[in-house]
Order: C-alpha cells, then structure tokens, then sequence
C-alpha cells in the first residue's frame, strides 16, 4: 500500500457502485477480546481480527506488560499467549494508548486490577483531554492507587497495583460507555464481589456488547438493574478460538456510498441489526429512513446509541432530499476531536447551512462549493465520511471537486480504506 499524500483529490464514482467490499474486523471487539484473552490461562486465536493502529496500540501494551500476542497480518490472526507472565515486571511498565479510546479506557482499568507493579499509561495530546475520571475515581474506590501527575482525572495516569478488593461503588459512565465497559472487564479479577451503581446516563449498545463478549468467554454478568451491577469473583475461561465480526462502523461508508453514486455494494460477514454484537448494525436502519422519505421533510435522527456513525450520515447530508436534523451528539465533543463542531465548520466550508447547537447538528442542504479541502481533526471518521461524499460527480466530467487533508489518519481503524475505495471505483467501472 503506497503511502497517502498529504492532501487527497478524491476521484467522483463514473458508474455506480458495484461488487463486493471485505470489511476489516471490528475495533471495538478486537480490543474488547485481545483483553479478555490475556485475562484467561489458555492460548486463544482471535480471527478475523482487526490490524489498525487501535488494535496494534493494544497488542503492543499486552506485550509490554508481559503476555504474548502473535501477529499475522496476512491470516488476519493475533494470538494471546503466555498469559501467566503478564504483570511480573519489576521495573516500572510504560503503556502508550495513542488515541484509541477503547485501549486507554480498558488498558487502565487492566493495570490497576494488576496484582502488583508500577504502570505508567499515557497518549497523545488529544487523549488527554478526553475523560477518565469517572474511571479513575471507580478503580480508587476499589483500592486502586492512581496518581495524575498532570491534570486530575486526565492522562498520564501512574498506577501502583495491588490488585481490586471488590465492595460497592459508584461510576460515572456519561462521558463515555467505555469506562463502564472497561470497569465490567476487569470486575470480575477483584478478590471479592464488586457492586457498581451508575451515576448518571450511559449510552448501552456497547456495555451490551461488553457483557455479551464477557459471557463468550466464560463470565456470565446479569443485566444491570436499576442501574446496579453485580459482578462476583469469577475466572475467565476463553474459547480457543475466537471469531471477530466484521465491523458496523466500517460498514456504514459502504452502506453510504451508493446513496451517492447509485449502485449496490455486498459485504459479506456483515451482521445485520439485533443479529451480531455490534449495535452501529442499526446504522443500515437509518439509511433505510433516509430513503423513505418524502422529498423535502425534515429527517429526524436520534444517534444517540450508534455516535459513530453519525459522521457517515452527516458527511453526505448536502446530496439528501430534504434537512436533516442529527442528535445525540454531546458525548462526541470529547472523541477523537468535537466532532459536533468539526461537522458543522467542514460542512459549511462546503457551502451548507448548518445549525449547530450542543446536542445536535440540522443540515440543510446547499449548492456545494467545489474545490476544497476537508480538514480531517485528526479523526478518521471525518477523512472516511467525506472521502465518500468526495464520489460524488459534482461537474459531472469526473474531475476531483473535493480534496482531504491527512487522508491517513483512516489509519486508527481502517488504513486501507482509501485503497480500497480505489479499488471499488476501479472495479464499479470495469463492468
Ligand atoms: O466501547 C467501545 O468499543 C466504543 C464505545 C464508544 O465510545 P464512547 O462510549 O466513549 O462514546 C464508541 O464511540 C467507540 O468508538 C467504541
Ligand atoms: C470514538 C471512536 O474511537 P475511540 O475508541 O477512540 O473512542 C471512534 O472510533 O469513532
């Protein structure tokens, strides 16, 4: 795969999509197993995994914390092995979690459950504004000792481990569904019954997908009830092998795509809604809406639940029939970059009328203004979303109209996307 150029013309489509995409396997699964198979005793293959900068973040820090993590790119394999080394440094560990959210929520939640050792876990400088207090606190009333040695309840983190001791507490899981999910993973490792009461509102499809991977490898945790989880002491027993879904967020790029140049695309392994471990499957639902629509009527979505893919549906907002109002949005402030006020500057650099307030986006569409450069934050999902907006024939002779700044950065959960469009382009025009 050549490297990306600074800044990417993204070819229009000149026939509709056709054929078939091969998603990469899920970030959010891939990290939620490569932790759970390090908390069992046995080797465990996880297939189907995901190789992205998330996953190889997380990879990474097992290995640095002592357990073995075989990579086969080519087979799409990491196995976790050697699980019984894990922790018996006696130097103090440094664990780098990048950006990935799911790596820095779920590696600290590890590290303080340790039984013993010095961790010292940090990112980069957009990781460390986004929050894990609500974690920290949780782990302290649990007997964690966690030193901020820069702002309180932001990385760097320092941990010095003694293992869990379990006893009720509280977590505050509105900022982000990954500290609850991170705390459930671990709970089970404390040396008595951990009882978590949420304060506040969490967003559930991913604490579901949590619990649901937690009993695939052999911890059962009973829904919660009245916001309360109860979580005994309870050892892991991961399957040998392990099978990683193709991923939702991914998926909803190439479920967009023929909005925007007509065609039909396959993607085979795909779950569909309420069928897999993914809730963002539900982001086919929307686009289901989409075109229902009647011409001209406002589109009301609540992304709430499924955030992530909320970029994918806003990016080719200016090419619907009608306003579209996207909420549920507050929460996406604190990722990657304020992904609520990145939309909102990208799509009127394009020539939208955009309403931006705290919880939501309305977008109502306007001529495009050709010829731009989309900035891309830092995050992923702004070079992906308009990459695919960008396969839109705006002069209709084929020429680039739309150019993305740091096309790389694709490279936290899907690297080779832009290759991959290329190749569907090329393919879609072949026939
Ligand atoms: O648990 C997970 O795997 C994730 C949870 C969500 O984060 P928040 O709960 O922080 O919104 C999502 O945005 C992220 O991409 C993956
Ligand atoms: C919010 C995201 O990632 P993270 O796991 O870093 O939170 C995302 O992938 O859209």
């Amino acid at each position: 795969m050549s490297p990306l150029p600074e800044v990417l013309p993204i070819v229009p489509f000149p026939a509709p999509a056709r054929g078939e995409v091969v998603l990469p396997g899920s970030k959010s699964l891939t990290n939620r197993a490569l932790l759970l198979a390090a908390l069992g005793r046995e080797p465990v293959t996880l297939s189907g995994a995901l190789f992205s900068e998330d996953t190889h973040l997380m990879a990474t820090a097992l290995r640095a914390l002592g357990c073995t993590v075989e990579a086969d790119e080519a087979a799409l394999t990491l196995r976790v092995a050697d699980q019984a080394k894990l922790f018996t440094a006696t130097a103090p560990v440094d664990v780098f979690v990048g950006l990935a959210g799911t790596a820095a929520r779920f590696l600290t939640a590890l590290c303080a459950a340790a039984p013993r050792g010095v961790y010292r876990i940090d990112g980069v400088e957009q990781m460390r504004k986004r929050p894990m207090s609500g974690l920290i606190d949780a782990l302290r009333q649990l007997g964690a000792e966690i030193i901020c040695p820069g702002e309180e309840g932001f990385f760097p983190l320092e941990i010095h481990a003694r293992g869990l001791r379990g006893g009720a507490i509280e977590l505050d899981a509105s900022a982000s569904s990954q500290l609850l999910s991170a705390l459930l993973m671990v709970a089970p490792t404390a040396t008595a019954p951990i009882d978590i009461q949420l304060v506040g509102q969490v967003r559930w499809t991913f604490v579901e997908m949590t619990r649901r991977l937690m009993a695939e490898f052999g911890v059962h945790v009973p829904a919660a009830s009245d916001g309360r989880f109860h979580l005994a002491p309870t050892a892991y027993a991961p399957p040998t092998d392990h099978v990683i879904e193709p991923d939702a967020t991914a998926a909803s790029y190439w479920q967009t795509l023929p909005l925007v140049v007509g065609g039909e695309l396959t993607l085979p392994g795909l779950r569909a809604p309420g069928t897999g471990l993914q809730g963002d499957a539900a982001y086919a639902e929307v686009l289901a809406r989409v075109q229902a629509r009647a011409t001209g009527t406002l589109l009301d979505e609540d992304f709430r639940e499924i955030s992530d893919t909320f970029l994918s549906l806003a990016a080719i907002s200016p090419l619907l029939d009608g306003p579209t109002r996207i909420t549920g949005l507050t929460h996406t402030r604190h990722q990657e970059t304020d992904r609520v006020a990145g939309m909102a500057t990208e799509l009127r650099r394009l020539g939208q009328d955009v309403i931006e307030e705290e919880d939501s986006l309305t977008i109502t569409p306007r001529p495009l203004v050709p010829d731009q450069t989309i900035e891309t934050y830092g995050d992923h999902r702004f070079a992906m979303s308009f990459g695919i907006l960008g396969c839109h024939d705006l002069r209709g002779d084929g020429s680039p109209w739309l150019s993305i700044h740091h096309p790389a950065v694709c490279a936290k959960t899907f690297p080779h996307f832009f290759s991959l469009l290329d190749h569907v382009r090329q393919k879609s025009s072949d026939r």
